[in-house]
């Protein structure tokens, strides 16, 4: 049976950073018609009810109705180890990722992690996340049989790292090879699954496992890879002891395959101009996790001056580097970093870099992320007025973006109402 959902509606023709604010389509009274797991209809709230008076009405009021969060990178191994205290990069991981990764070795512990982190991502309104797993292969059977159980969309890979992680951590340049293919010929494309090629980053991989995995992509190009780069400094120079042949760190990944445009590349935030120009050229996607980049100390992100340039990005909370599930908090702190390089991110950049932005960056711009019909129906009602204080900002707000902002600034999982995945209420 189909369902309307009626609300103020938030949606977006074109990329608000190129075509302005006014990309967005506002409706205060609009309607979202959903049947067989995907948008029928987009349109008022009285023409769709006058169009489908059999649908089965969900009024939601003066709600938000958008296209469910999605997160472009999650590490959901890192869920129960969110929020470790007072170290960089390098120490973070050794102290306190990878004894928690190696945790789900036990595929039971795996799979009750995956479950809480996915309903954690619900709780907050993101109904996509593209994660990182573990080393160990029955982790990503456990991401993928969590997110199946929901009727989520889900992305995600065994991560593979063959040097400078513990034993127990480590694969080999075969094995990494051999079930990383295993794990994608069983899950790609399979429900709303999409396997992505993970060597973590280049101080974990030596150059045989990079080239390993060069080549599994090379030959299943429709999969997506995704690592990480430039994070901080020492990373940087780590990576330049590592491989001293390589003009940058970039150019590691670009030696072994692992430059393309179904590249997904983590942080991205002392890129050089020669790399800015070669992922632009080769049109590979940044994901920008400001919550991490605070919380982990690593730095502050060119969203203004990379958007200018014409790259594709990606916003995502890097749990549990992030502090925060919810990607309220995440555009937050996205406008925090904007405002700290000196630019304003308007919030029609955030909302739709959350949203479509990520979907785009994810090569899923024509499946998820929009309100359009032929769009899967991942839906979320969003309150505008969550908390007493963000009621009392709200209700001075003299137009749509201002009574949108303070939800974006201090808005968390009780701005969520109701959460649609699927087509269905979850
Ligand atoms: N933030 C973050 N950066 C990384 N670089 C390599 N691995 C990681 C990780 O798990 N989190
Ligand atoms: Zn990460």
């Amino acid at each position: 049976m189909a369902n309307l959902l009626l609300g103020q509606t938030l949606g977006y023709s074109s990329d608000p950073f190129y075509d302005g604010p006014a990309a967005a389509i506002i409706e205060r009274r609009g309607a979202v018609l959903v049947d067989g797991g995907r948008i029928q209809a987009v349109g008022t709230a009285d023409d769709l009810r006058a169009a489908h008076p059999q649908a089965q009405v969900h009024d939601y009021g003066e709600a938000l109705i958008s296209p469910g969060f999605i997160d472009a990178h999650i590490h959901y191994p890192q869920t129960a180890m969110i929020a470790s205290w007072g170290k960089r990069l390098i120490d973070w991981l050794n102290s306190y990722t990878f004894p928690e990764e190696m945790r789900l070795e036990d595929p039971a512990y795996a799979q009750a992690v995956a479950g809480t982190c996915m309903d954690l991502m619900l709780d907050h309104g993101t109904t996509t996340v593209a994660s990182y797993c573990t080393v160990a292969p029955q982790s990503v059977t456990a991401l993928f049989k969590a997110a199946q159980a929901r009727g989520m969309r889900v992305l995600g890979g065994k991560t593979c790292m063959d040097r400078n992680a513990p034993e127990g951590l480590r694969d080999t340049a075969q094995s990494a090879y051999d079930q990383s293919k295993a794990l994608l010929e069983q899950w790609h494309g399979r429900d709303r699954i999409s396997y992505v090629i993970t060597p973590r980053f280049a101080p974990t991989s030596t150059p045989e496992q990079l080239e390993a995995l060069g080549s599994l992509w090379a030959e299943h190009p429709t999969c997506l890879m995704q690592t990480h780069i430039s994070e901080q400094h020492e990373e940087i120079a780590w990576v330049k002891e590592l491989f001293p042949e390589a003009r940058d760190y970039l150019d590691v990944y670009e030696r072994f395959g692992l430059l393309g445009a179904g590249g997904l590349y983590g942080h991205a935030i002392y890129l050089t101009e020669r790399e800015r120009a070669r992922i632009r050229e080769t049109g590979a996607a940044l994901v920008h996790c400001p919550t991490s980049n605070t919380f982990i100390g690593s730095g502050l992100f060119d969203m203004a001056g990379l958007k200018a340039e014409g790259q594709r990005i990606g916003l995502a909370t890097d749990i549990g580097g992030g502090s925060n599930f919810s990607m309220l908090r995440t555009m937050a702190a996205a406008y925090e970093i904007g405002q700290l390089r000196g630019t304003a991110l308007h919030p029609s950049y955030l909302w739709w870099l959350a949203t479509a932005g990520s979907a785009q960056a994810l090569g899923l711009g024509d499946t998820i992320g929009r309100l359009a019909p032929g769009y899967e129906a991942d839906l979320i009602v969003v309150d505008l007025a969550s908390t007493p204080v963000i009621a009392q900002r709200h209700a001075q707000a003299k137009d749509f973006w201002e009574a949108l902002f303070p939800t974006i600034m201090m808005g968390d999982d009780r701005a969520i109402r109701a959460t649609w995945v699927g087509g269905n209420p979850r």
